[in-house]
């Protein structure tokens, strides 16, 4: 049976939990995704892998990469920290037959839905509050307290954009959180898609 290709949208401030819930999303075999892998300016962190985590450009091929407009949406989500979804990549992912997972931030979400509206379920995900980020990040041991510091910074602004997310899902518990992902993906895909954006 031939399938709807959708996008399925995991936005939030950075410490909310995408990462964890897009992984745990992509073990259910069932729902048939893969992820967007995004690209990124910035150096990978240890363990990180090029082609699997991100495609790490740098920066400079990054922007040349904008001026040959590659890419179906691209932000600076930090001082000269460019994150970006290749249109070569969703592109792979549907010709696999597949539907396509994003995490990516708040703008680049909200960007993918105002393109394809029908196909695309936009999730937001709710932090408990903003301290809670700033101990999960402080925890996960990746960014320097700079760092931790310019993306809590950031984190109200984000919060502020979720009523324009078709789904919120607070992350406090992190088993029902998991939960709750899975049953809106599985509905989602489930459903048909409107004629009009059909290709
Ligand atoms: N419900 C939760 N309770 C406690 N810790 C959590 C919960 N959900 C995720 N975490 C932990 O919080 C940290 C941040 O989660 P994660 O990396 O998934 O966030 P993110 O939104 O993808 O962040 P970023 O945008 O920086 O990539 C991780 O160490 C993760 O294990
Ligand atoms: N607009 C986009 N944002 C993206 C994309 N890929 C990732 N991101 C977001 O960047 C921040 C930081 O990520 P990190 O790996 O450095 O912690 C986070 O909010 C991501 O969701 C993308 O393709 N477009």
């Amino acid at each position: 049976m031939e399938i709807q290709p959708k996008l399925i949208v995991f936005s939030a401030p950075s410490g909310a939990g995408k990462t964890t819930l897009v992984r745990h999303l992509l073990k259910q075999k069932e729902l048939n995704l893969a992820f967007s892998i995004s690209a990124a300016s910035r150096e990978p962190r240890t363990g990180e892998i090029d082609g699997k985590d991100y495609y790490f450009l740098g920066l400079k091929e990054f922007k040349s990469r904008i001026r040959k407009e590659e890419f179906l949406e691209f932000e600076e989500v930090y001082r000269d920290q460019f994150y970006g979804t290749l249109k070569s990549e969703v592109e792979r992912i549907w010709a696999l037959g597949k539907h396509v997972i994003f995490d990516i931030d708040v703008v680049g979400g909200l960007r993918l839905k105002k393109k394809f509206p029908e196909r695309t379920l936009a999730i937001f995900v709710k932090p408990p509050s903003i301290n809670e980020l700033q101990i999960r990040l402080k925890k996960r041991k990746t960014e320097t307290p700079e760092k931790i510091a310019m993306r809590v910074a950031k984190a109200s602004t984000e919060m502020a954009t979720a009523p324009q997310f078709d789904i919120i899902i607070k992350n406090d518990d992190l088993n029902l959180a998991k939960e709750r992902a899975v049953q809106v993906v599985k509905d989602f895909i489930n459903q048909p898609v409107p004629r009009d954006e059909e290709e």
